[in-house]
């Protein structure tokens, strides 16, 4: 059986009169990245930060490696690494200078402190800029080191709040990547509105919507989700509505223009195939088929308005 790193129960959080989060429910395992996928102000930065024990939750309970992170503070977080939302950085040092007093902080033993800091700049990619001034560190750059300071004293759970935020596209890969490799070894939990970020990372999502779970399951089962259901089908010389509703698979035909339809059909069937072969045999002269894919704002608009399962 798997076993979790963290199990969240029943956890809610108010910081004035409203709900920021309610009723949180999930576990973590050991090993692999989990997506923490909402829009903003969906209470994605709440929920890490209690994690982690930076803020203090209203009502519910968080506990890390079976630790309960409210009772024992120190022990759960000498478990977790953590990069919030704004990197904890210090400018005005160095690289080498800052994840040294990162490691001092975290309690890495005094004697394997060197060690420590250049085994993380490697993996981080960040040895050669070991005398850089953080200041000058490129956007990218920056995020490499504030990963370096989640990992420093090798934690079981590392919570990375949107580690891509505001990086250009290669940035962003070399990341992900990084996310990826730090993943081989432990668990890493990361928070992100982008969707395309947890399909690229991540084989477990849950999505946050409102303060409220409205998805948890595989990437496989949330990408089967937001499968395309509908295509636009456009013919010169077109059969009638009936007939098109009478095609296995299809559930509904809508006119859209002049030859074009709108059809809905079962998720699991593939039709395009299906539908050229017809348009050949009968003379439909279909010009154009197009697969119509649900916005990720149609997404998170249906989770919404789901229970959490
Ligand atoms: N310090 C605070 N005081 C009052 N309300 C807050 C505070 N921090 C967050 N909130 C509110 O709590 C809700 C959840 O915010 P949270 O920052 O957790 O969302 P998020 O999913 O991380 O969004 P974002 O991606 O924009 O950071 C929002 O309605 C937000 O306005």
């Amino acid at each position: 059986m798997k076993k979790s790193i963290v199990r969240i129960e029943n956890l809610s959080h108010r910081y004035t009169r409203d709900w920021a989060i309610r009723d949180i429910n999930f576990e973590i395992d050991e090993v692999g990245v989990l997506g923490l996928l909402g829009s903003n102000g969906a209470g994605k930065s709440t929920t890490m930060n209690i994690l982690c024990g930076v803020l203090n939750q209203t009502e519910g309970s968080v506990y890390i490696d079976g630790i309960d992170i409210r009772e024992e503070p120190e022990e759960a977080k000498k478990r977790i690494g953590f990069l919030p939302q704004h990197a904890p950085l210090h400018l005005e040092l160095t690289v080498e200078e800052y994840l040294t007093y990162c490691a001092e902080i975290r309690n890495v033993h005094k004697n394997e402190i060197k060690n420590a800091v250049q085994k993380v700049m490697e993996k981080c990619g960040v040895a050669h800029f070991s005398n850089r001034i953080l200041r000058n560190l490129s956007g990218g750059y920056r995020q490499r080191v504030g990963i370096a300071q989640a990992i420093i004293h090798k934690p079981k759970l590392v919570v990375l709040d949107e580690p891509t935020n505001g990086l250009d596209p290669n940035q962003i890969l070399e990341v992900r990547k990084l996310i990826r490799e730090i993943a081989e070894e432990r668990a890493v939990i990361f928070s992100t509105h982008i969707l395309s970020e947890v399909q690229a990372i991540c084989k477990e999502v849950k999505m946050i919507e409102n303060g409220k779970m409205v998805f948890a399951d595989t990437m496989d089962a949330f990408n089967n989700y937001i499968m395309p259901d509908s295509m636009l089908l456009s013919m010169d010389n077109p059969p009638s509505t009936a007939e098109l509703t009478s095609i296995p698979g299809i559930t509904a035909v809508e006119p859209v223009s002049a030859g074009s339809y709108r059809l809905r059909f079962r998720a699991s069937s593939d039709l395009s195939k299906q539908l050229i072969k017809l348009s050949v045999q009968n003379g439909w002269e279909l010009k154009e088929i197009m697969l119509e894919k649900s916005s990720l704002d149609e997404v998170f608009a249906q989770l919404s308005n789901k229970k959490s399962r």
